[in-house]
């Protein structure tokens, strides 16, 4: 087994929805730029391949109980520049939206923080499930999916050619001639799409990698395949190991048959560990943060607005193929009332139990709340000791599910501490994650060539873009999803 790839999520209140809540909990977004300099510290001391700030183009008041850090909280790019300058090593990814950007801002502002961060920046190009977006961005409506990934097809290619516009030699800065540029190693970008137009050059010297990896997060099957074809790194949702290894498969057969190296496609899985010095004590942790979340039944005249749908007493009641609506949230589930659960309900039983150490008939038994909170929260969370995660995640890679993994914090900054001065000394004992950064760049950590200059390899493209320019093409209302 390759070593693993590592790299940590930021959420700054906390990745868990009641995260915040939690004793101790960074809470408020205008602290965020202590709790990132602190996280981005111990980050680098762990040696983590990369922090990862994901991107969301709207908020309102229904974020609060589905996603709190989703509400209000710095963008991403802005996030990664001001870590460039208080970092040495670690790579910086931000997540942008290709279907509101423009790819001529993008370009401009990742290759100027290339640039200053020495080539540790990355990119997450994402297409957006936000419809508030369309309103914040001058639209009338969110394009469908085909309509997003047509475009996005088209912005990853222009980026490129943007950051090719000057070769890497073509600044001279010769005091002696006077000459600054080579002109002639100056490139106009000339890209014409339906979608994306863009004529270049562009304003800023190649980049330090030459082109920042690239990230795709998604899940359908037009993200499959831009993954396969156009990212560095697929970052996919799973619902568990064979989920993973299918998944993986998938994208890199569909990598192979777009021509490329199937072994240069990373696929990384987000995690959400908690994680404590016991079972008991990481139990106890994930049990305190299901009960700081609110359920449905807990308003009497209904929830609020934008209340999560899957996080109520009717959808555990079709889960586990039994009526508990009359019961309310606080009713302890019995042995004789988890016999007549169907399969599913039996599954959450034992899920619960790992998670939480409840268990019908045990000392301290799960209420109908408990199992409605852990149905509706990540499938990605794994609870126990260091040692038990890092068995996780070595398992999940020795059966080649993923090549690493975006690690989640549940709290910060107290998990993301224990997973970076617990799980990942663990790692680097069990010799599958090193203990030093052997290279300078994000390129470099994660093992990927500096790719050439786009006017010395045009063939690259081929098939992914139009060859001319087409006619401009207008979404029509089909195309609202
Ligand atoms: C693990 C993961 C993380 C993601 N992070 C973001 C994000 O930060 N911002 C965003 O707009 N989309 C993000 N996405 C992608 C959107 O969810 C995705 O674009 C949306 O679901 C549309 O579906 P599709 O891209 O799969 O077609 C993420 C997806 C995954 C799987």
């Amino acid at each position: 087994m390759s070593r693993l790839i590592l790299g940590a999520m930021v959420r700054a209140v906390g990745a868990y929805p009641s995260g915040w809540r939690f004793p101790g909990a960074h809470r408020h977004p205008l602290g965020d730029a202590a709790l990132l300099k602190r996280t981005a510290a111990l980050a680098e001391a762990a040696r983590l391949d990369y922090l990862f700030f994901g991107d969301w183009l709207a908020t309102g008041k229904d974020l609060e109980y589905r996603d709190p850090y989703l509400v209000a909280r710095i963008d991403p790019l802005s996030a990664i520049t001001f870590l460039a300058g208080v970092t040495e090593r670690i790579g910086l990814i931000a997540t942008a939206n290709t279907t509101y950007a423009d790819p001529y801002t993008l370009a401009r502002a990742t290759a100027s923080v290339d640039i200053l961060s020495g080539g540790r920046a990355g990119l997450n190009l994402v297409t957006g499930a936000e419809p508030r977006a369309a309103g914040n961005h001058g639209l009338d409506f969110h394009a469908a999916n085909e309509s997003r990934y047509d475009r996005a097809v088209e912005f990853e290619i222009a980026l490129r050619r943007l950051w090719d516009s000057f070769d890497d030699d073509a600044i001279v800065a010769d005091a002696e001639t006077g000459v600054f540029l080579d002109e002639a190693k100056l490139h106009t970008t000339d890209f014409h799409g339906a979608h994306v137009s863009v004529t270049g050059p562009l304003n800023v010297a190649r980049p330090p990698q030459g082109h920042l990896p690239i990230v795709h997060a998604g899940t359908s099957p037009r993200s499959r395949l831009f993954a396969a074809q156009s990212a560095d790194l697929a970052l996919v949702a799973v619902g568990g190991l064979d989920h993973a290894l299918a998944v993986r498969e998938e994208l890199r057969s569909l990598a192979f048959e777009s021509g490329r190296d199937d072994r240069e496609l990373k696929v990384i899985a987000p995690v959400l560990p908690i994680i404590g010095d016991t079972l008991a004590e990481a139990q106890g942790i994930a049990d305190r943060l299901a009960e700081l979340l609110p359920v449905a039944e807990d308003w009497a005249g209904g929830p609020p607005r934008g209340f999560p749908e899957a996080r109520s007493i009717r959808t555990l009641s079709q889960l586990v193929e039994l009526e508990l609506d009359g019961l309310g949230p606080d009713r302890e589930i019995s042995p004789r009332l988890a016999a007549d659960f169907g399969a599913a309900g039996q599954a959450l039983i034992e899920l619960v139990a790992a998670r939480t150490g409840r268990r019908p008939g045990g000392p301290n038994p799960p209420r109908i709340r408990h199992l409605v909170v852990q149905q509706a929260v990540p499938a990605s969370m794994i609870v126990g000791t260091a040692t038990d995660i890092a068995d996780e995640f070595e398992a999940w890679a020795d059966a080649g599910a993923v090549d690493g993994f975006n690690v989640l914090s549940a709290v910060q900054p107290a998990q993301f501490e224990a997973f970076a001065l617990g799980v990942v000394p663990e790692l680097q004992r069990r010799g599958v994650f090193p203990r030093a950064y052997e290279t300078d760049t994000l390129r470099g950590h994660l093992g990927l060539a500096r790719p050439a200059n786009v006017h010395a390899h045009g063939a690259a493209e081929a098939g992914r873009a139009p060859a001319s320019t087409p006619e401009p093409a207008h979404l029509s209302e089909s195309d609202v999803k």
